[in-house]
């Protein structure tokens, strides 16, 4: 389980995240919804030790991110998907990650199976096409064969097969009660992959429930009640919009 208490992050007078209570459950796939700058990023940054907040904490299975022994094996993060060396290929860098956190190396092997990149795997990174770099992120992601799982605009860029493939693989990992919590703007994605959603707005949140329950309170789909939610929670919407 991922667990917020009153998360909360300030870049000079912006509050980026504010005061954000959230308990991500294991066992379903939990989407993380909001306007471009509503603070998605900032928030799984602080999740991963990357920022550090300003006031309130995140808890991975209690503890946070720079108290875990061997973080990779209790938690998998793709956040962004261009990051790896262009000339080393997919097996060494998931054999060099593998080797620095105390993972056989068998699973490299299994995680390149997992995300289809066998038979490319000793091709250079750098030659990869988009959605082969998006899956040597989630391979990354899950070498350590983690509980939990964060992912950022998993999506982005990719064409409908890895579309697909994504929402696939992170359902099964969820049914295999593994917590799952991906940041996208693409609703009706969400509406197809997550059970639950969490919903922000400048930072705060708006919404935590399932998209059945969010849809069900008198809009015509998801996307309706994603701009109901958030009309008043962007800087700038025009007028077409909602
Ligand atoms: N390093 C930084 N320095 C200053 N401001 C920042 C920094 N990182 C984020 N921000 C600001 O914090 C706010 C939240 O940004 P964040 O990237 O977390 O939002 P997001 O919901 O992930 O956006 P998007 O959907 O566009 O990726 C924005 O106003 C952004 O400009």
């Amino acid at each position: 389980m991922i667990e917020l208490r009153e998360l909360t992050k300030r870049y000079g007078d912006r509050v980026a995240v504010d005061g954000l209570s959230v308990r991500v459950q294991p066992g379903v796939v939990t989407g993380f919804l909001g306007p471009n700058g509503s603070g998605k990023s900032t928030t799984m940054r602080m999740i991963l030790g990357l920022n550090a907040p300003d006031h309130g904490e995140a808890l991975i299975g209690g503890v946070r991110y720079s108290d875990l022994n061997r973080p990779l094996r209790t938690v998998g993060a793709l956040l962004d998907a261009g990051a790896f060396h262009p000339g080393r290929s997919a097996r060494a860098h998931l054999a060099a990650l593998a080797a620095s956190n105390d993972i056989p190396g068998s699973r490299v092997e299994q995680v390149l199976r997992i995300v289809g990149l066998s038979d490319a795997a000793t091709r250079r990174a750098g030659t990869y096409s988009l959605g082969m770099r998006q899956r040597l992120g989630v391979a990354v992601a899950l070498l350590g064969d983690p509980g939990v799982l964060l992912l950022d605009e998993p999506v982005n860029g990719l064409d409908p097969e890895g579309i697909r493939w994504i929402r696939e693989l992170l359902r099964g990992l969820a049914a295999e009660g593994r917590t799952v919590f991906v940041s996208s703007h693409l609703i009706a994605e969400m509406a197809l992959t997550a059970d639950r959603l969490v919903v922000i707005g400048r930072g705060r949140l708006l919404a935590e429930t399932t998209v059945a329950e969010l849809v069900a309170a008198g809009d015509d789909s998801l996307e309706d009640a994603f701009f109901r939610l958030t009309s008043q929670a962007t800087d700038y919407r025009g007028v077409g919009a909602s």
